[in-house]
């Protein structure tokens, strides 16, 4: 499925404020916020602090009261609750939003159809939306929103009611976004969700954002895997894989070991196959505990 991200498709919050009606309580202010190509940011708070809201003006459904918001990704949101109630199948409903998004009917169509079968839903493609169970409901939400490779994916809760192995996918499918340089933001109450791989990760508390950092190390402990590979003599791995594993290593017979956390490794391995002249993958092993 196509990258497609421009350059300097960066989005930043200056100084956003957010309260609903004219005198009501701000639920944001202040909220200076960049979210560079790239970035995987995770947002979380209580509940009612706001996080929705957030969620809401990066996806530009909404607009901040105060302050601005810079740039404008390509954009793709799930929301916490999915309007599953359109009078079209799942396949039909996706199949239009593709072309929304500028595919031809036939990319659309074809494009519903991979989402579709990725999260397990392929039995559910003529199904109407509105006799989809929840789960199935949160599958056309996850592929609308993967549909047209977005430059910024933005997810409320986009876990929430999906089955163990489409929980997956969508992990994969968010790295597999990130690591074709766009930029995603998401709210889970799972604190595993994507560890290991966010870049930031933000609070929200009494109207303000704030990022945090000692409590969550770059890296958290997390099943990894190591990747051994060889490139034409003398070059270093490409520089995507580089940037995606935890620590490259250089062996003494000229093959480089990469140490990557489980959820990336996917995004690595194809840096690796892809490169030119593709670098050879010698093995992919879980790595031994004790050794990180
Ligand atoms: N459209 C709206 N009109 C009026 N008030 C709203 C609206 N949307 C949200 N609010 C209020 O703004 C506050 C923040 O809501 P928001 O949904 O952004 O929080 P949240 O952190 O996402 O909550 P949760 O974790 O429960 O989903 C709440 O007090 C909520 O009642």
């Amino acid at each position: 499925m196509g990258s497609g991200v421009r350059s300097g498709t960066r989005i930043r919050l200056d100084g956003v404020g957010r309260r609903y009606g004219l005198r009501g309580r701000w639920v944001l202010r202040g909220v200076d916020l960049d979210v560079a190509p790239g970035a995987l940011v995770r947002v979380e708070g209580a509940n009612g602090t706001g996080k929705s809201t957030l969620l809401r003006l990066l996806a530009g459904l909404d607009a901040p009261t105060e302050g601005r918001i810079v740039g404008r990704p390509r954009t793709a949101y799930v929301p916490e609750r999915f309007p599953a109630a359109l009078p079209f199948t799942a396949s039909g409903y996706l199949t239009h939003l593709g072309a929304v998004h500028g595919l031809t009917r036939a990319a659309a169509a074809r494009a519903a159809d991979e989402w579709l079968e990725r999260l397990g839903a392929a039995g559910h493609a003529r199904t109407p939306l509105s006799e989809l169970s929840k789960g199935g409901s949160q599958k056309v939400a996850v592929a609308q929103a993967l549909l047209a490779a977005p430059e910024l994916l933005v997810l409320d809760e986009a876990w929430t009611g999906l089955d163990a192995a489409s929980r997956e996918e969508l992990e994969r499918a968010v790295a597999e976004r990130t690591a074709d340089g766009a930029a995603a933001v998401f709210v889970d109450h799972d604190p595993r969700r994507l560890a290991g791989m966010t870049d930031a990760t933000y609070t929200v508390a009494d109207g303000a954002l704030t990022r945090r950092t000692a409590a969550e190390p770059a890296w958290p402990d997390g099943p990894r895997v190591a990747v051994e590979a060889r490139g034409p003599a003398g070059a270093r791995p490409p520089a995507e894989a580089v940037r995606l594993s935890v620590s490259v290593a250089e062996r003494a017979d000229g093959a480089f070991r990469l140490d990557v956390t489980g959820p990336r490794s996917d995004a690595v391995l194809r840096a690796l196959l892809g490169a030119r002249p593709p670098w050879h993958v010698v093995s992919v092993r879980p790595r031994e505990e004790g050794r990180r």
